[in-house]
């Protein structure tokens, strides 16, 4: 098989291996051709693909070369036009010698789109694709703002001073985000975030995988949207202890350690808070757990690795001093924009002709991959390296796949305020559907979890500095998605205490949207019951024993087995004390 049919084959992935291309590439056995000239065809083509997609199109190479599949024209335009080395196959191969034919009409095609894209050389535009500043448009190709390389300085084990000063010190500092997002590759500036404390962007191409900043977890990369949630809790010394709901890979658990440890030195505080990080998926729990070490937030984060928050009780006496809940659940992750590990390839759409009835019965070879050959913002969105994302992006709106993930959403946020003694909750997700945002909040604030606990939501002027001046509110992104009874003054509200970050926009962020609850002071929380004893054996020591499958030292049963002796010894005025002092 050719270079270009195994390159094809490995996207097409018929077999629906698990893991990125890189993985993909390397760790197949039978391959013919060398992996690593597989893995560079593959990436160097998804990113000239903005531009050959539309010479692929232009030049009619689909309609006239019928064994041509949409991803092998890329692949075999890119190796002409664009590689120095051109096609990888004998003169007298099928494949080569289809090119051939259309060499000329490819080649004034491929020129013409590099003229009105504004490059006056090949070498310029190659620049602008490695930096990933074109984007491509209906009628050609176009330069875009990057998104920046948001860093979080790690408190725990560094400061932002220390970092400007060590890390950061051949950079110099701009005013303005701007400068950021239309910067030049390899430019050394960097500038402090004035939302987020110890947060920096910096272009978006800045490679700090291997600074030892990085490496040391003194330096985190956490895109600002991403950052919003933590903050907007605006944890107090009073507040208690802390659960992230869903916590992995743990960029929000490691903030909130970063946060409570700032402030854990209070006179305020009246015992070292905890940070309890629920994980159900036990792979993704593993990461989690490699994240909070490196941070050094292991003595405040105590995890629940393969642990349902869902199946979690509320009136433990483990959850006791729970004061603030952090929950960012699984959602479509539309809001994703691509990550550097990631890269897109745009498929080129076949002649207006190719889906007629006459063309259907010819049989021609395609390969088979998520993409469809007529459709015209075909895309094949590949994950380079094994990364743990957040989340992953979606492919699509599925109304259906959205109406499940609402339904989980809600039932996680009414099984929180649930809490006893809970007194914040966060709420967020990286959609930008209002389906799994804006209508999850108001069903929240609708359902007898919230009434019976008395929650509503934290007003825009009740919301900390960086986040009540944030000037994108909730919106619906369509009609049908709040499909609920709610006045015009009821929405508003909802909608002003709502924060969204938008893609693809001028504050460099990640689609993203977040709302905060907060119980209502008048009403006196509920004593929490100690749990049954059947109950504490459910959540507990034995069953966790039975399931634990992760790391060997057990330290979330040992955590149980302390608090449950804390918890039991502890005096019984110490939460009425800290409820007063509110
Ligand atoms: C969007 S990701 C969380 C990202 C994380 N907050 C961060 O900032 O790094 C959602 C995570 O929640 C986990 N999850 C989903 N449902 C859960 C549940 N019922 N209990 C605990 N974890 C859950 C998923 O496995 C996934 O790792």
């Amino acid at each position: 098989m050719s270079l270009y049919y195994e390159a094809a084959a490995l996207l097409a992935n018929p077999d629906k291996t698990g893991g990125s291309l890189k993985s993909r590439v390397y760790k197949k056995k039978d391959l013919k051709s060398s992996p690593a000239q597989l893995f560079a065809l593959l990436t160097e083509s998804a990113k000239w693909s903005v531009v050959l997609k539309g010479v692929v199109e232009r030049s009619g190479l689909l309609a006239a070369e019928r064994k041509l599949t949409p991803v092998l024209a890329i692949l075999l335009t890119h190796d002409l036009l664009a590689s120095k080395r051109g096609i990888a196959a004998p003169t007298n191969h099928v494949l080569k010698l289809a090119l051939e034919r259309h060499k000329a009409r490819l080649a004034a095609e491929f020129s013409k789109a590099r003229i009105q894209g504004g490059y006056a050389t090949l070498q310029a535009l190659r620049e602008a694709i490695e930096n990933g500043q074109l984007n491509e448009e209906e009628r050609g190709i176009q330069h875009t703002a990057q998104h920046p390389r948001w860093v979080r300085v790690n408190t725990l084990k560094s400061t932002l001073e220390a970092q400007i000063r060590t890390t950061f010190k051949d950079f110099a500092k701009v005013d303005g985000l701007g400068q950021i997002t239309s910067a030049s590759r390899g430019s050394k500036i960097y500038y402090v975030d004035n939302n987020i404390p110890d947060l920096l962007a910096l272009p978006s191409k800045t490679d700090l995988s291997k600074n030892l900043a990085y490496l040391r977890g003194e330096i985190i990369f956490q895109d600002k949207a991403s950052c919003f949630p933590a903050h907007l809790l605006h944890i107090q010394p009073q507040d208690g202890d802390v659960i992230d709901g869903c916590a992995a890979p743990g960029n929000k658990t490691t903030h909130l350690a970063a946060i409570v440890q700032n402030q854990i030195h209070s006179e305020l505080w009246p015992s070292p808070p905890k940070i309890i990080a629920f994980e159900k998926d036990k792979t993704r729990a593993l990461t989690l757990k490699k994240m909070v070490e490196l941070a050094s937030a292991h003595e405040v984060v105590h995890i629940k690795a393969g642990r349902d928050f869902l199946a979690s009780r509320p009136d433990e006496r483990e959850f006791a001093n729970v004061g603030v809940i952090l929950l960012d659940p699984s959602c479509s992750g539309s809001g994703i924009v691509g990550r550097d590990d990631t890269t897109t390839m745009h498929l080129p759409s076949a002649t207006p002709t190719e889906g007629g009835a006459a063309n259907k019965d010819k049989k021609r070879k395609r390969a088979k991959s998520t993409h469809q050959p007529n459709n015209s913002t075909a895309v094949i969105n590949l994950d380079l390296e094994d990364a743990s994302a957040e989340e992953t992006a979606a492919q699509d709106r599925n109304i259906d796949r959205l109406a499940s993930l609402a339904a989980f959403q809600l039932r996680i946020l009414t099984h929180a305020m649930r809490f006893p003694n809970a007194r914040k909750i966060s709420y967020s997700t990286c959609s930008i559907h209002s389906e799994e945002n804006e209508a999850v909040v108001v069903r929240a604030l609708r359902s007898p979890a919230a009434k019976e606990n008395g929650w509503e939501l934290l007003k825009r002027q009740d919301q900390v500095a960086g986040l009540r001046n944030w000037e994108r509110r909730g919106w619906l992104s369509n009609d049908k998605s709040w499909d609920i009874d709610v006045s015009e003054e009821e929405k508003d509200a909802v909608l002003d205490a709502c924060i969204r970050c938008d893609k693809g926009t001028g504050d460099g962020t990640m689609g993203f949207f977040v709302a905060a609850f907060v119980r209502d002071s008048s009403l006196e929380p509920e004593q929490p019951t100690p749990a049954r004893t059947k109950d504490t054996e459910i959540t507990s020591g034995g069953v966790d024993e039975e399931e634990w499958n992760g790391f060997s030292d057990d330290e979330d049963l040992a955590l149980v087995t302390k608090d449950n002796i804390s918890a039991q010894t502890e005096p019984s005025g110490r939460k009425k004390k800290q409820r007063r002092r509110k």
